[in-house]
């Protein structure tokens, strides 16, 4: 079968042809994040703010593989999470992101119904846990929090100035397959939020194949400001068969019998 991808021929409705856990599990990610009703999420006051301890990353690799770009630091990285709803400590992995077309659709997770731009996910892995020793071994686990993906809605507005070294390089890499080391130092703490207290949590899975359900998810309320320049960036990265990327989110899938937590009222 040909790779996964989002086109018509090999996206989404068709990943559970090599992946069945697409259509049979039952934490699948993204979700969309209703705060009023039934199934809303509930304040959960024991919620504390995520901590992040990332010192600027000095050596990385900045890859287009076909669905999405990802900044990934060297092996000797020591930035780390622990924190919000974890009871772990965990190492950074990878940052990369998911955009739609235009300003209306991109984003996986959606907040009442409603899609951002584009969404920012951090992804980090459990280096507490005597079942496995590395990322790869993490994503294979088969444990319920193998994983934490950090995730962060991107709106347009203004420049941001802290994601300008990774959007100018994105020309770079327009080519599926190519990749650049990232030249100089990259300070990611710089684009997130100042105070990261207010988020939703819950228990889900990998948005991409092979989909595992492994991933305790931190979504945050605030958005990232990128100018529209920044935004039109993105849609100029190619997916391998000469086409732009125009839109690598998965749609929402059912919550099944999950809550979602929220850490602000
Ligand atoms: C296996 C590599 C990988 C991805 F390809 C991916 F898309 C995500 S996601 N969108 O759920 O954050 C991960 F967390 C991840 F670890
Ligand atoms: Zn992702």
């Amino acid at each position: 079968m040909a790779p996964w991808g989002y086109s018509k021929e090999n996206g989404p409705a068709t990943w559970h042809k090599d992946c069945p856990i697409a259509n049979t599990g039952v934490r699948q990610s993204p979700i969309d994040l209703i705060t009023t009703g039934q199934t809303c999420a509930k304040y959960d006051s024991n919620l504390k703010p995520v901590i992040v301890s990332y010192p600027a990353f000095s050596e990385a690799t900045f890859l287009n593989n076909g669905h999405s770009v990802q900044f990934q630091p060297s092996a000797g990285n020591l930035s780390e999470l622990s924190g919000g709803p974890l009871t772990k400590k965990y190492k950074f992995e990878q940052f990369h992101f998911h955009w739609g077309n235009n300003d209306s659709e991109g984003s996986e997770h959606r907040v009442n119904g409603k899609m951002y731009p584009a969404e920012l996910h951090l992804v980090h892995w459990n280096s507490e846990s005597p079942n496995f020793s590395s990322f790869q071994e993490a994503v294979g686990s088969n444990d319920p929090h193998a994983l934490c993906v950090l995730g962060f809605f991107l709106k347009v507005g203004a420049e941001n100035a802290s994601l300008k070294p990774i959007t100018d390089l994105l020309s770079k890499v327009k080519n599926a397959g190519s990749s650049v080391s990232f030249p100089g130092k990259f300070d990611l703490k710089a684009v997130l939020p100042e105070t990261l207290t207010d988020y939703y949590t819950y228990d889900g899975s990998l948005t991409t194949p092979p989909l595992a359900e492994c991933v305790k998810w931190i979504v945050f309320k605030e958005p990232i400001e990128v100018s529209t320049a920044q935004m039109e960036a993105f849609r100029a990265v190619d997916d391998g068969h000469g086409k732009p990327i125009t839109g690598n989110y998965r749609p929402p899938c059912p919550l099944h019998t999950r809550t979602v937590a929220a850490s602000f009222k």
